[in-house]
Order: structure tokens, then sequence, then C-alpha cells
């Protein structure tokens, strides 16, 4: 059997026209994985309301992001994607989950390059539904419909493996070492909570509380929650950071549930009204720069903070194409092409 690797990354719209963004936000929003209500509800909500004013709100934060090469998360996934293919004999694709850079696209690419074994990459460290989950129940309709000949796994969540761990670390400790920072803070997407209870596989463990978490359960192999405090919690101990100088937030809610908390704006703003004066962030539910930590964060952020007092915001970048993070990648493509997908992460 010839091996072949699809890396999958969320995804962008074709341009920061609204009209565009439109395009990509109605895939997006209206994946039952995504927005998980009933279908006629997801309607009125997407179609009904948040189409009408989100793709001109987003359309303008897109151009204060936007490279001339185009998306800052396509551009970056493909220069990771470039950098794997040099460094291994095995075919690597890229496909998104959302626009025109298609799974079906990814997954055609390496069929006809003979490829009948493929190892889906989503470039997600924690698992959730609407990431990790969103990508395999895709690639398994395509698979179906399309591609029955293919034999397709997926490489699992990677937050606490300690080659990702590692290299996240070292990121972090490059912009940190020399900066008289007084608090780092990691900031994760936000998901509803109801997400949460959703992926918990033994229906009775997650809180979503102090405690929940933190106590061993078969429940956390799908606890996005559990998986970005391990995430933290790891990293904190690789670069030794003394309690009470980082902690844990979720950014990005969208609409009236309950999301996750404590609120990634509301974290940085309280911050700067207690008196710290120069916090540095990062970002570590996102692999490649996107509009989530250029704007969200690194624009909007920053002005809140200094809105509320605040003085210096560092703002780490992702793991985008880094050497070591393309070296780890590639070490999980060259052990599964050789023995199996759970030695390459084990
Ligand atoms: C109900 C809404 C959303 C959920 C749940 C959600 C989860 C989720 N998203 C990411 C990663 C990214 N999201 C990005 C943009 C983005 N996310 C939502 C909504 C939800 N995300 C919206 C509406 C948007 C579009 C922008 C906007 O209008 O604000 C991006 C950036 C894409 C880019 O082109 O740069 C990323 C990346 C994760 C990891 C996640 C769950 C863990
Ligand atoms: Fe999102
Ligand atoms: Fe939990």
């Amino acid at each position: 059997m010839k091996k072949g690797v699809l890396l999958v990354n969320l995804g962008s719209p074709d341009s920061t026209n609204p009209k565009d963004v439109k395009k990509y936000l109605d895939e997006f929003l209206m994946d039952p994985r995504v927005i998980d209500v009933p279908f006629w509800f997801r309607s009125f909500l997407v179609r009904g309301i948040i189409l009408n004013t989100r793709p001109k709100k987003s359309g303008e934060a897109y151009q204060k992001i936007w490279w001339d090469e185009g998306s800052p998360l396509i551009v970056l996934s493909e220069r990771l994607q470039k950098k794997i293919q040099e460094k291994t004999t095995v075919p690597v694709a890229l496909a998104m989950r959302y626009g025109s850079m298609t799974l079906k696209k990814g997954l055609q690419e390496l069929v006809d390059q003979g490829v009948d074994e493929i190892l889906t990459i989503p470039l997600y460290p924690q698992f959730a539904m609407a990431t990790t989950e969103t990508i395999d129940v895709k690639v398994e309709e395509l698979k179906n419909e399309f591609f029955p000949q293919l034999q397709i796994t997926s490489l699992p969540a990677f937050y606490n493996k300690p080659e990702y761990i590692e290299v996240l670390s070292k990121s972090i400790s490059e912009k940190i070492e020399n900066l008289d920072y007084e608090h780092l803070l990691f900031s994760y997407h936000g998901v509803p909570e109801r997400h949460i209870r959703k992926s918990d596989i033994t229906k009775s463990h997650c809180k979503i509380d102090g405690s929940c978490c933190i106590t061993d359960s078969p429940a956390h192999e799908f606890c996005y929650r559990h998986q970005c405090l391990k995430t933290t919690d790891l990293v904190a101990k690789k670069l030794n950071l003394q309690p009470g100088t980082y902690s844990t937030s979720f950014q990005s809610r969208l609409g009236f549930d309950p999301w996750l908390k404590p609120p990634t704006d509301r974290t940085v703003e309280r911050m700067g009204l207690e008196g710290i004066k120069k916090i540095a962030i990062v970002t570590p539910a996102f692999v490649s720069d996107c509009l989530e930590t250029l704007e969200e964060i690194a624009m909007e952020g920053q002005e809140i903070f200094h809105e509320a007092g605040g003085k210096e915001f560092t703002v780490i970048p992702c793991l985008n194409d880094r050497d070591d993070w393309a070296e780890v990648v590639t070490g999980w493509i060259d052990r599964w092409r050789i023995v199996d997908v759970k030695t390459a992460i084990a």
C-alpha cells in the first residue's frame, strides 16, 4: 500500500470581501458540530441573524490581518506543509475543513499520486467537537461517498505529547526569557460548555468545575477543557513557571450560551485594572496565527489591556512553520509510515 498524509486546518474565506466571508461563515457555522442545535434553529440563528451583520464586521477584521499572499492561516499552513514535505518521502497534502481548499480536493490530490492509505493530521492540539471530531466525521463521509478504496486513520490530539510540549515551551521561552513580564496568560479558543458535556463518553464525569478536569477519567480523551488545562500545566512545569504567575482563559465567545470561563477579554481587562503592567500571552489552541490571534488577541486584547492601565502586552507567535515544529510532525509521519498511528504519537 502507498501511504500519504493530509494535514488539515480550519480554513479562511477566499478574500476579505463580505460576500466571501458570508459564504465561508455559512459553511462553518452551519456545521452541527460548531453550532450544535437542531437544523431549523441553527438555520434561523446563522442565516436569519448572524449572517446579516457578521460578514461585514468579520471582513473588516480580516482586512486588518490579511497578507499580500492571502489569509495568514492558509499561507502559514502551506509553508508548514512544504517544510514537512522537504523532510519526508511520504506525499503530504494540505486541506481545510471549511472554504475552497476542501477535504475532498486534498484526498483527491493524494489519490492522484497513487496513495491508498492516508493519515489525516488535524492541526489542532486539543480535541473538540468543533475541531478534530468535525474533520474525522467529514473525512469518513467523503471516504464512504467518493473514496471507498482508501484506508484512513486520524492522528489523535497531541495536547500532552512531550515533543509538542517541548517546541511549544521553547517558542514561549524564546520570547519571554529576557522579558520582564508579570503574568503569562494561556488563551485558548472557547467552546460552549454544552460541547464539553456532549463529548463526555462517561456521561457522568464533566462538571466543568475545579475538580473534574484534574481527576483521572477516560472522559479526558475527549474533554477540550481538560486538554487545554493539561497543555498549560505541562508547559508551566517545563518552564518552571511559579504558581500565580500564569493562568488559562478562553477567547472568542459567540452567542448567549455559557462558554468556557474565564473569558480572555475580561481576564486581560481585570489584570490591567488590578495594576499588572506587563503581560505575555500565548494561544496554544492555534497551531497557525490567524484572525483569532492576530486581530482578537494582538489588536483587540492589547487595546483592552492598555485601556485598563496595562503597559506592555507581548504576544507569543503560534508554532506556524518553525523548523522544530515541522520536525516534530515529520517524526510522527515517519513513525506512522514504519509502524502505526499509536506508535507514531506514543
Ligand atoms: C459557535 C461558534 C464557534 C465555535 C464553537 C468555534 C470553535 C473553535 N474555533 C477554532 C479555531 C478558529 N476559529 C476561527 C474563527 C472563527 N470562529 C468562529 C466561531 C466558533 N469557533 C467564528 C464565527 C470565526 C470567524 C471569525 C469571526 O467572525 O469572528 C479561526 C480563524 C480563522 C481564520 O481565517 O483566521 C480559528 C483558527 C477552534 C480551535 C475552536 C474550538 C476549540
Ligand atoms: Fe472559532
Ligand atoms: Fe472536566
